[in-house]
């Protein structure tokens, strides 16, 4: 995936700033940057839903922007933390809206579907909650079923706006593990992250935004260095290594 000279405006202010991207297909890349920085809004570029004023996304040969919804929706791939007011929806419907740009438009949901939309909540963990309310959720069964929505909804390309939002300790390993599976099998995923340790430990490569700029990118490595995040965030950190992946461990000083 390569998005090129990606902008934004808002109330006429550049919020996406000629952003390029590039994350190899079938890795994961993580978006970090502070409150603000159009993390987001980036995202949202990505999977259409906000209109960009130039650039272009280029995946397996063709320019997700020129595509038709419909023909987008079945490549790339939004789970989101907000939008989910009360729905009156059971969660299989809910899970079920992501098999959308794959039935016919005259057509409704078969068989294959409904195994697709059980699948990806047993993969979540949400299984038991199928015929609930979805109304009735928490923040992190929520945050659950948004991701199950984005797998039924089978893309090539999965975007993930800050996946470990409300989620506990063991659903954010459980859930950066699924990333990680999916990745494994060919999928190529982008998340938002607050958390540097979590981008850390299981990205492949760290796009760093600030104030509508990429102004790092690369391996998870070399780019969470102490240097950049006291550029970045304004804050002292020692980068360590973990003693047995290899990969940084950010240990934030608070003295
Ligand atoms: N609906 C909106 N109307 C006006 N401005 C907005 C809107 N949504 C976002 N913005 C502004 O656009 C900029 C980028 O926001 P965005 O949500 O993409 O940042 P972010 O990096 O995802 O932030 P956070 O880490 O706080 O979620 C910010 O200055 C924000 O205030």
């Amino acid at each position: 995936m390569a998005a090129s000279r990606l902008s934004f405006r808002r109330d006429g202010k550049l919020v996406i700033d000629g952003v390029d991207v590039s994350v190899p297909v079938g890795s994961f890349g993580a978006v970090i940057g502070p409150n603000g920085a159009g993390k987001s809004t980036l995202l949202h570029l990505l999977v259409g839903t906000l209109p960009a004023e130039s650039g272009a996304v280029l995946f397996d040969g063709s320019d997700l922007l020129e595509l038709r919804r419909r023909d987008r929706a079945r490549i790339v791939a939004l789970s989101e933390q907000h939008g989910d007011g009360d729905t009156g929806l059971a969660v299989t419907d809910v899970v079920m809206l992501g098999r959308t740009p794959h039935i016919g438009r005259f057509a409704s949901e078969g068989e294959t579907d409904r195994r697709i939309v059980a699948d990806a909540l047993a993969a979540v963990g949400m299984s038991p909650f199928a015929e609930r309310s979805f109304d009735t959720l928490s923040g992190g069964e929520r945050q659950r079923v948004h991701l199950a929505r984005a797998l039924a909804q089978q893309p090539r390309l999965l975007l993930l706006d800050e996946p470990t939002n409300h989620l506990d300790v063991r659903a954010q390993l459980s859930l950066l593990s699924l990333v990680r599976a999916q990745t494994a099998a060919g999928i190529t995923a982008i998340a938002a992250l607050h958390d540097l340790n979590i981008a850390a430990a299981y990205a492949d490569s760290v796009i760093v935004l600030s104030a509508g700029r990429v102004i790092a990118a690369g391996n998870v490595a070399s780019v969470l260095t102490s240097e950049l995040i006291g550029d970045v965030y304004g804050v002292r950190a020692d980068v360590l290594t973990h003693p047995r992946t290899g990969r940084p461990l950010i240990a934030f000083d608070t003295t």
